[in-house]
């Protein structure tokens, strides 16, 4: 075990009943980074995060923070963590519930400044079961931002957030980062994950598929973008026998593609004897990388029915 480790999970496993949420998850966080979790509906984030919180004990395996266990961080103020529900008081005002936090919290940060980081000083005083979905969401963030910790875990922190508050919590969010705090987040925002992390793990089905900045899970899906306008009527059927192809779309003039190859596809339709115009080559988008790994894993695992070329092809 890496002894500068933030986080460590050697071997995780947590299943209910016959549902395996978390599978032998073992994996390292270092100080610093910004590590976006993703993975579909079901695939086991919330679960892990519950897991490196002490909110569930795992059936297998260790989780430690910061070589200590969860509960142990957790008491010393070392974490700070926003999850997806529950938790609000519904009887306090959002000033009362921030200063409760606060007075929890070993390493406090003065309540004025945790009410405006997260902005919300202008609704202190209202109750908290008088807020709207945007603004429970930034008391969320308020609590977990109300001391000085140097785990910060967000269970889908911007769910709910109108454009201004999601820019505000990520500035935020890169400042704590900055200064040499690992910020932990589950999300289904890919666009966030791409612009935010500099790390991140792609789980599905409570296993990690992919675990690499977002650059090297875009090359790991394999596939690259190829796009280009045809003059005069377009031979569909000459295009679909293009070599590697995954997938591909012909819309008026204009042909899209994914290939596993693309250098190699390009070179095919020249062969052709076409002349495409604008002719662009980009790599996948971390969506579209992101569907492409999770899809190939299933298709993997139902080998019967799809093969993992056939599912990235989708
Ligand atoms: N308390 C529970 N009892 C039984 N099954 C559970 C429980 N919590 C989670 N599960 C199951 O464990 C699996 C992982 O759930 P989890 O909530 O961790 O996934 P997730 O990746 O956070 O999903 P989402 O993106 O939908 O929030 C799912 O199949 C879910 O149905």
């Amino acid at each position: 075990m890496n002894t500068d480790a933030v986080v460590t999970f050697a071997g995780v496993g947590k299943t209910y009943g016959t549902v395996k949420a978390v599978d032998d998850l073992s994996l390292e966080l270092y100080p610093g980074q910004t590590v976006a979790l993703l993975g579909p509906n079901g695939a086991g984030k919330s679960t892990s995060l519950d897991l490196l919180l002490g909110l569930r004990p795992a059936d297998t395996g260790t989780v430690r923070v910061f070589g200590a266990s969860p509960r142990e961080a957790i008491v010393a103020g070392r974490v700070g963590a926003m999850l997806q529900s529950g938790g609000l008081m519904d009887e306090v005002t959002v000033g009362e519930l921030v200063r409760l936090t606060c007075d929890l919290h070993p390493r406090a940060y003065p309540v004025g400044d945790v009410l405006s980081r997260a902005g919300i000083t202008q609704i202190a005083d209202r109750k908290v079961n008088k807020l709207s979905g945007g603004q429970e969401q930034r008391v969320r963030f308020a609590m977990a931002t109300a001391g000085d910790s140097d785990l910060i875990v967000l269970d889908e922190p911007t769910t709910g957030m109108d454009v201004s508050a999601r820019q505000a919590f990520w500035a935020t969010m890169r400042e704590q980062a900055d200064q040499g705090r690992t910020v932990l987040f589950a999300t289904h925002y890919l666009e966030e994950a791409d612009a935010i992390a500099d790390r991140v793990l792609v789980l599905h089905r409570g296993r990690l598929l992919a675990d690499g900045t977002a650059a090297e899970i875009k090359a790991k899906a394999g596939a690259r973008r190829v796009s280009f306008d045809l003059e005069g009527a377009i031979d569909e059927q000459a295009m679909r026998s293009l070599p590697f192809l995954t997938t591909i779309d012909v819309s008026g003039q204009t042909v899209r593609l994914q290939s596993t190859d693309a250098d190699a596809t390009v070179h095919a339709l020249y062969g052709l004897g076409v002349y495409p115009r604008n002719l662009e080559v980009a790599g996948l988008g971390l969506e579209q990388a992101f569907v492409a790994i999770t899809a190939a894993e299933d298709a993997a695992s139902a080998p019967s029915t799809q093969t993992a070329q056939e599912a990235m092809a989708q």
